[in-house]
């Protein structure tokens, strides 16, 4: 598959291309530049296909001819080493939780896919790889685990200063070996313009061998498409008419969702569930699309006030705002609404949710007060336990730490501060 560039300014490249340079030349975002519906006879055998099946089927395309099928199917494999549970709260919502990997947060697959890709192509490439990171909370962190120890690859992950929660901090900061990371004073916005910026920098390109690990990447981005097939494939004998409430930040996991649908997954509605960093909720009603600085809030790895995904959105409804609109709902709730809702979850239905599933179940219950037949997953993209303070003083009761996170909790913070593109490039100089 060739990659287009959405800035339409620059090449097209082979999907290999497109991972190792992460971000085109001329600053656009990759798109693939065909989508082909995935065939009936796919959708008639689903239920009886593995995990593993479902997305070596979705994604082959995409990644063909430059990973051979037999190499795709072992990374499908290793990639999705544990499971994608659902849970029906009641007969309009369930909950698809992407918490159960190693870093308990559904950037795990989207890593780990990457991470191996990029193994496979740089198998005879004496150089080393620098793949840099922005992250407002959890990406970072799968990706650390992801490319720990992988040879001729170094990670740079930069995070905002004050902006993570304690748990998320420990898990960046504290692997070693060739992951290095940035604590940055600013937000998770100025993280990721340093990173776009780095790319375009021919002092540095010209050194060293960059690549992106956040959704810009789109063998970071396309695996999570798989996520909206398993849950079809779990609901589809009992309901009709399926919708996502996606929490949103930077945009790529629901625009992953428009995939499925793009393949042919009859997915009647995304809600785009956002804290109170609103700009697409703002956009879907005055069609201004108006990026602003982040707010911080307690669902902070959705706190982006210029989510990278959002043209890759438009791409998708082919830039008509009503053919966005029939496909797309967006709201916004703020942090004492969140709470609120993660009180409701856990005094109705025994769960425990983090604030993010908690912004998602908000969109749920939004969009069936005017669509009360429908059947609304919300995605659990984060394990509570990665928010102990704000989950335990919400639902005043004590959690228990799994194993992934109690094995960093002893572990030492190690972090370089900077606070501007000149100190981020000259670190990477050093
Ligand atoms: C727990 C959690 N929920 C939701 C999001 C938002 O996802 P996206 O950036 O793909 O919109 C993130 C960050 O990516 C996250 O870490
Ligand atoms: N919420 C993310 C922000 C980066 O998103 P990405 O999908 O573009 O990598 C995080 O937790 O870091």
């Amino acid at each position: 598959m060739n990659y287009y560039s959405l800035n339409k300014k620059a090449p097209n490249v082979s999907f290999k291309d497109a991972v190792i340079k992460g971000l085109a030349p001329d600053k656009g975002l990759y798109f693939p530049e065909y989508i082909t519906p995935l065939p009936k006879a796919f959708f008639d055998k689903i239920d009886n296909l593995s995990h593993s099946e479902i997305a070596f089927e979705a994604i082959k395309q995409f990644v063909s001819p430059e990973i051979p099928e037999d190499i795709l199917k072992t990374i499908i494999e290793e990639t999705l080493s544990f499971d994608f549970p659902m849970v029906e709260l009641n007969n309009n919502i369930s909950i698809l939780e992407l918490f159960h990997g190693p870093t308990m947060a559904f950037k795990d697959v989207g890593a780990r896919f990457m991470a191996r890709c990029l193994g496979y192509f740089n198998q005879n490439n004496t150089n080393e790889v620098t793949v840099l990171v922005a992250t407002s909370g959890d990406t970072g962190a799968a990706v650390a685990n992801g490319f720990l120890g992988v040879k001729g690859v170094h990670v740079v992950i930069l995070y905002p200063s004050g902006k993570v929660s304690d748990i998320q901090e420990k898990q960046l900061t504290t692997l070693g070996q060739n992951i290095s990371t940035l604590e940055v004073n600013g937000t998770f916005d100025d993280c990721q313009a340093m990173v776009k910026t780095a790319f375009l920098d021919e002092n540095l390109t010209s050194k060293m061998q960059l690549t992106s690990a956040n959704s810009i990447n789109v063998a970071r981005w396309l695996p999570q498409l798989f996520y909206f097939m398993f849950a079809y494939k779990k609901l589809h004998n009992t309901y009709e008419d399926i919708v996502f409430s996606v929490p949103s930040g930077n945009f790529g996991n629901v625009c992953a969702g428009m995939m499925a649908q793009q393949l042919g997954v009859p997915i009647k509605h995304f809600i785009a569930s956002n804290n109170e960093n609103n700009v697409v909720t703002e956009y879907l009603k005055t069609q201004l699309y108006n990026p602003k600085p982040s707010v911080q809030t307690i669902s902070n790895a959705m706190d982006v006030g210029d989510p990278s995904n959002f043209i890759r959105i438009q791409e998708i409804y082919k830039n008509k705002f009503e053919t966005l609109k029939d496909n797309v709902s967006s709201f916004s709730f703020s942090d004492d609404e969140t709470k609120v809702a993660m009180l409701e979850i856990y005094s109705n239905h025994n769960y425990v949710a983090d604030p993010h599933g908690a912004v998602g179940y908000l969109g749920c219950k939004s969009y069936l007060e005017k669509n009360p037949n429908a059947h609304c997953v919300f995605l659990e993209t984060a394990h509570p336990a990665k928010f102990l303070d704000v989950v335990e003083e919400v639902i005043k009761t004590k959690q228990a730490l799994p194993q992934q996170i109690q094995s960093v909790m002893g572990k030492v913070k190690v972090a370089t501060t900077i606070s501007t593109y000149e100190d981020f490039k000259s670190y990477l100089l050093k």
